[in-house]
């Protein structure tokens, strides 16, 4: 694949001036997860509704973000799955580790070659919703001017509402020199079809674990910059410090507690970058995995009082923009910043359209916990799963959430080893399970896992928690024997239910 600046980003079909109508009942702005949900959920209900999208229709999930991340983590996981059962690794040349070239192509496979007309441009169209492809802007109440890169125009209007579904943009820190060296982003990072000798990855997070693990499996020398003093600080400190574990067995360096000061492109095209504890190193490329931020400039925000800077756009729990009179905006998905997942954006999209049906039948919209116009899980139950290996799930809240919170909660932990799991792949790495417990309910709160394959595990937390269970019930919800789940009758021993 060629290198990302020369992706096309902008199609020419679906121009403004293609669409045949002005008026829908709504409009989203944005075609990631969000946008099509809500565009989808409204056409099905009887309602019309116009996607606007300005550059790969589809958004971040299938083409820089999800997909292609998973793509090119998978086959590593794989290989280290099958040399983990006896009977199957005799059978591998381990020496050669992944093939990387034979990995890219599946990468490329699943990206389409960054082409979305054979998959993302139908979806949209076979769920009814028009799409039209331009820079989408509010230009009044219920209006948004949608204009094309050569400059073709059309004024929309809708009846019910406009969902604000933009996603968001990587955060680059304020580091000297650092936009300067013209760094990588998530969007380089997934796309890339080579491996720099030696990339130098800031910020541990989700894309900077992930994206280490990538690329050491692929062979290259990776430098890691952990800002924080254990890496994926949004999870268990246990749970980063097993991650970082397996990433340091791969050959990844990692500086904890560090920051990068300044950075520094050589004559040479090598990067220079300078930490704060004095050290230098000296790699190939720089990617930046540092966080995002709402992409809210150049909508026209600024005339309903929105701030355009990045700022996660403040909803109610139906993902109504309130502070705009006449509850007509919403805005769902990563630019409100809840929960930027790609998972919660579908359920952003869910939401945001239950409650402009609801409104448009004449139902007063009064979002309750957990009622079908309330985003309640984004406070209670959101997972996330980082594909490292072993894999780190969770959901709810963890044990700093819990503290910081004030909760009275206990914590119950346990090894993910079980005779399911050792007949699984009886050369696993044993793992790690934790659940957060409210002292007085004794329902549960939180869960992390870390293992192989524990990626499948974490939804039944996803369900306690949702459905308020308690350890007294989950004591009845028997695991199959002889499989991985048996971690959770590992986790109800160990609380003593
Ligand atoms: C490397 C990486 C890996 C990830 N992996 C995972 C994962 O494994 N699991 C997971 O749950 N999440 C993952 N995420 C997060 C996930 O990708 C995002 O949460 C999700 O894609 C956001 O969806 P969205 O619909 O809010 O926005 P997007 O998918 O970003 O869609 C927004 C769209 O709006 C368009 N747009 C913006 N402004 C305008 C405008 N003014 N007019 C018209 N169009 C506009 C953009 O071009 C874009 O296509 C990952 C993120 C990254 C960076
Ligand atoms: N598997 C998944 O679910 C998955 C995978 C990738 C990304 N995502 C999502 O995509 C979004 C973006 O991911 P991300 O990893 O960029 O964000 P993130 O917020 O998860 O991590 C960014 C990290 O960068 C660190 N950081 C900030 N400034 C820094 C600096 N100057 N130097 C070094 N470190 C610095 C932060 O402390 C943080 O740990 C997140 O919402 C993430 O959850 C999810």
């Amino acid at each position: 694949m060629p290198p990302y600046n020369s992706i096309n980003l902008h199609p020419s079909s679906h121009a403004p001036s293609s669409l045949k109508n002005a008026t829908y009942d709504v409009i989203c702005i944005g075609s990631g997860w969000a946008g099509r949900v809500i565009g989808a959920r409204l056409v099905k209900a009887g309602y019309t509704a116009v996607v606007v999208e300005e550059e790969l229709v589809g958004g971040d999930c299938p083409f820089w973000a999800c997909v292609p991340s998973k793509a090119l983590l998978r086959p590593l996981q794989a290989l280290e799955e099958a040399k983990a059962v006896t009977g199957v690794k005799e059978r591998l040349n381990s020496a050669n580790g992944v093939d990387v070239h034979a990995v890219f192509a599946r990468r490329d496979a699943f990206t389409s070659k960054w082409n979305d007309a054979d998959r993302l441009v139908p979806l949209v169209e076979n769920s009814g919703a028009d799409l039209v492809r331009g820079v989408g802007r509010l230009t009044g109440v219920k209006k948004v001017s949608v204009q094309s890169g050569s400059g073709d125009k059309i004024e929309l209007e809708a009846k019910l509402a406009v969902a604000l579904c933009s996603g968001s943009v990587p955060m680059i820190p304020n580091i000297p020199g650092l936009a300067e060296v013209n760094p990588w982003g998530p969007r380089q990072a997934t796309s890339a079809s080579e491996v720099p000798e030696h990339l130098i990855v800031l910020g541990a997070g989700a894309v900077g674990c992930e994206m280490s693990a990538v690329y050491a499996s692929f062979g290259g020398k990776v430098s890691l910059v952990c800002i924080a003093p254990e890496v994926l600080p949004r999870m268990d400190p246990e749970a980063g410090k097993l991650v970082r574990g397996s990433l340091e067995s791969q050959g990844v360096k990692i500086h904890l507690s560090t920051e990068a000061t300044k950075v520094h492109r050589e004559a040479n095209g090598s990067v220079k970058v300078e930490l704060s504890t004095g050290e230098t190193i000296q790699g190939t490329e720089i990617l930046v995995a540092a966080g995002r931020k709402a992409r809210t400039n150049d909508m026209g925000l600024e005339q309903f009082g929105l701030k355009t800077d990045g700022t996660p756009l403040p909803v109610n729990e139906s993902l109504l923009v309130d502070s705009v009179p006449g509850d007509w905006l919403y805005a769902a998905g990563d630019i409100n910043g809840r929960a930027p997942l790609t998972h919660s954006c579908k359920y952003h999209g869910k939401i945001a359209a239950n409650a402009i049906i609801a409104k448009a039948k004449g139902i007063n919209v009064r979002p309750r916990e957990y009622d079908n116009v309330s985003a309640t899980a984004d406070h209670t139950a959101v997972p996330q799963v980082v594909f490292t290996n072993p894999n780190a799930a969770s959901v709810g809240l963890t044990r700093t959430r819990a503290q910081k919170e004030g909760r009275a909660f206990r914590e119950v932990t346990a090894p993910v080893v079980s005779v399911g799991a050792m007949l699984h792949a009886e050369g696993y790495k044993a793992g790690w399970a934790q659940w957060i417990v409210e002292e007085q309910t004794n329902k549960l709160l939180g869960a992390t896992l870390v293992g192989d394959d524990v990626a499948e595990l974490i939804h039944p937390s996803t369900v306690a928690i949702v459905g308020g269970l308690t350890l007294e019930q989950l004591t009845h919800a028997i695991p199959a024997f002889p499989t991985l789940s048996e971690v959770y009758l590992n986790l109800v021993d160990a609380a003593g239910a």
